[in-house]
């Protein structure tokens, strides 16, 4: 009974450990980290800061390489791949998302949606690209440049452009960062949607609890080891958790200070 369509999960990490420096000034960013990311879901990752959130985004990314442990996605197993076959790998099966909208100025709407795909190679299937336009509510701007848009709508273009190749999964590090918190909600429910409508996997990096309640689990991460996780989540149940996680990750005379940045301004 293989039915890898159901039985697949879009990201997979098994004992990932990763290890900054040499001998006598070692860092243990990720000491251990085992879970899964099914597919059409959409996780947050928080934890404390240094606590590991974006070591572990990169190295489920393939942009960098762990310790020890394996990362696998859609059953690939990235530490056999060689360069060359994780550029394409990240190229074709990885959406990216970042607090910097990392647009093109002098490109179109359109021609940053379809700027990855012809750097491959390829073409979008006819019309995918109005879909994903029309779906991130820039259909009537795909002929404007970036700079004639608003931060949200740039990062609805970032989006976009992470849709278009239905990649396997999108990492989305600190999306709404940079954004006003009225904006920053309209661009989470747009990545609730592209997961709950269009089966897209997600995974944020978020500071934020109230981001993090967009999504339909977290994960806390405290000194790079994953410190429970929490099934639909709220900002009051996330915050709570981040209190806790503060005590538990710092155990100096300030945990309040990680509190405090729990509840983000
Ligand atoms: N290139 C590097 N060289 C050495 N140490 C590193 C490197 N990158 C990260 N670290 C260390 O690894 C640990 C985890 O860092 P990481 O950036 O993953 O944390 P984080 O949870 O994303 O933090 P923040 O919320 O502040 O962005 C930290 O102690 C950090 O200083």
């Amino acid at each position: 009974m293989k039915d890898t369509g159901d039985i697949t999960d879009a990201v997979r990490l098994t004992a990932v450990r990763k290890v900054y420096g040499r001998r006598d000034n070692q860092v243990v960013a990720l000491d251990g980290v085992t879970t899964r990311f099914g597919r059409g879901t959409f996780t947050a990752i928080m934890g404390p800061s240094g606590s590991g959130k974006s070591t572990l985004l990169q190295c489920a990314a393939g942009l960098d390489q762990p310790t020890s442990g394996s990362v696998l996605i859609e059953e690939q197993e990235l530490s056999e791949m060689n360069e060359t076959a994780l550029t394409k790998l990240r190229r074709d099966r990885i959406g990216f998302v970042f607090q910097a909208f990392n647009l093109l100025p002098v490109l179109t709407v359109r021609q940053n949606v379809t700027l990855p795909l012809r750097l491959a190679g390829r073409k979008p299937a006819r019309g995918r690209v109005s879909t994903v336009l029309d779906q991130v509510g820039l259909a009537q701007r795909s002929n404007h440049r970036p700079a004639e848009l608003s931060g949200g709508q740039q990062q609805r273009v970032a989006i976009a452009r992470a849709l278009v190749s239905e990649p396997a999964v999108i990492f989305a590090d600190e999306p709404t960062g940079a954004l006003d918190t009225r904006t920053a909600r309209d661009i989470l429910a747009l990545l609730r949607h592209a997961s709950q409508a269009a089966g897209q996997t997600i995974v944020m990096v978020t500071h934020d609890p109230v981001a993090a309640s967009f999504a339909d689990r977290v994960l806390f991460l405290a000194d790079g080891r994953l410190a429970g996780e929490l099934d639909s989540p709220t900002p009051q149940s996330v915050a709570d958790r981040m209190t806790h996680l503060g005590a538990f990750a710092d155990d100096g005379p300030l945990p309040r200070l990680v509190t405090s940045r729990g509840g983000q301004r």
